[in-house]
């Protein structure tokens, strides 16, 4: 039962400890309204694209539009696209900065990912990068329809694959281990749903200096 104080506590989050690997995951980061703007304003202003990947010598259209914003000199190679960051819109900085503050992990980009439809998707990978570090520290936002997210153990296929509804306004942060001992994807789906947009924060790890 509810004490007359306790209110609805939105920011709270669940940790998810894993085999090698956490999680903090807040459903309710956002409010319904607070997501669904921002979901409006991000499909307007963002300059998203058709990147490809080279594959067995051929190219393919990634199943997604993305876009990466950024600190300047924050690029990256996503499978094997150079990714040059546009400079932060206001909007993708102040919530940058809310979510530095939420999971206590600084990030200098951040790279969006527009799922048209039930037939856009991403592949089991995992933000391994060199240019993200020893242990990369990933935060996952999430706007639009919702999707299925799963992780998966990278070597051992006794532990069970996890899977997370992600819904609009959620926040997912995978911490430590997480990038090097799990895998993740947001599979295909046959459902008719409308467009989702997920933003992972990172942190370039500058290879220069
Ligand atoms: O869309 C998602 O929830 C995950 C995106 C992702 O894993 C990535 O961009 O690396
Ligand atoms: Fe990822």
């Amino acid at each position: 039962m509810l004490s007359p104080d306790s209110g609805r506590d939105e920011m709270s989050d669940e940790v998810i400890t894993l085999p090698g690997g956490v999680c903090r995951y807040w459903p309710i980061w956002l409010t319904t309204d607070e997501a669904s703007e921002l979901y409006q304003a991000l499909l307007e202003t963002v300059a998203w694209q058709q990147d490809e990947i080279r594959m067995f010598g051929r190219t393919l259209p990634l199943p997604r539009l993305q876009a990466w914003y950024g600190d300047a000199g924050a690029s990256y190679r996503y499978s094997g696209i150079q990714l040059e960051p546009l400079p932060w819109l206001p909007i993708l900085y102040a919530l940058k900065v809310r979510v530095e503050q939420a999971t206590g992990a600084e990030f200098n980009s951040v790279l969006l990912n527009l799922y048209r439809s039930g037939q856009d998707s991403n592949g089991w990978h995992a933000d391994d990068e060199p240019e993200l570090g020893e242990d990369p520290l990933v935060a996952s936002l999430s706007l639009g329809a919702t999707r299925r997210f799963q992780l998966r153990h990278k070597t051992d296929r006794s532990i069970p694959v996890r899977t997370l509804m992600l819904e609009a306004g959620s926040l997912l942060f995978m911490g430590t281990g997480m990038q090097q001992h799990w895998k993740h994807q947001v599979p295909k789906t046959q459902k008719s749903v409308s467009p989702r947009i997920n933003l992972t924060f990172r942190k370039v790890v500058d290879l220069s200096q």
